[in-house]
């Protein structure tokens, strides 16, 4: 019998309570990609809505983001827009300050990077209070992409990060919910 989808994400996921500082429980997705069925799993759900759509490319947020946003890459025939925290970009960007569950920070994408109307799918492995998504998409509106949806593998709902983006009007897929965070 097949393992359902949330059996599967669950096995995969570790969790580290107190890191990267007291009181946040951490969800580690470095245990479901060395996880090749897990791994594929995951990547095969979230592209799934999407195959056959036009999709012209994916926005992969720094650092988790690349891993599962290169796989969405590849499979969607769509190119990859790397969203890189501050400093890390070599030509002329565009920089956002955001904060998230444990931190803040600031982000850039390259201004070349998206053309007006293009459609861009967002992906993260997380998604907490949103923080993180929102600067991104303020990124890419702002160089006139169209966010076809943000898709993350995990949602922690008590902090809020799918209602932000959905009342940013971003349509938001998630694989499993962890209550509680
Ligand atoms: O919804 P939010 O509260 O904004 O939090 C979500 C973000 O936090 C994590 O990244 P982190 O900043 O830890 O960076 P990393 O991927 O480089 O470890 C995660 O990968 C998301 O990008
Ligand atoms: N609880 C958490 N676990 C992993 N990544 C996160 N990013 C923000 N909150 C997080």
């Amino acid at each position: 019998m097949k393992t359902s989808l949330e059996d599967t994400l669950l096995s995969a996921i570790r969790t580290i309570p107190d890191y990267p500082k007291p009181g946040i429980l951490f969800r580690d997705i470095t245990t479901l990609l060395g996880n090749a069925r897990a791994f594929r799993r995951a990547v095969d759900e979230l592209v799934h809505p999407y195959a056959g759509t036009k999709i012209d490319k994916i926005a992969g947020i720094e650092a988790r983001g690349f891993i599962l946003g290169g796989a969405i890459a590849h499979q969607l025939s769509a190119g990859f827009i790397p969203i890189r925290k501050k400093g890390k970009l070599p030509h002329e960007t565009v920089r956002v300050a955001y904060s998230l569950e444990y931190g803040v920070d600031e982000m850039e994408m390259h201004k070349d990077a998206v053309t007006e109307g293009e459609k861009v799918i967002l992906v993260d492995d997380l998604i907490a209070t949103g923080g993180t998504a929102e600067g991104a998409t303020r990124l890419l509106r702002q160089m006139g992409a169209d966010i076809v949806a943000a898709c993350f593998v995990i949602d922690l709902p008590d902090l809020g990060g799918r209602r932000k983006l959905e009342a940013m009007g971003v349509e938001v897929r998630t694989l499993i919910g962890f209550e509680g965070h």
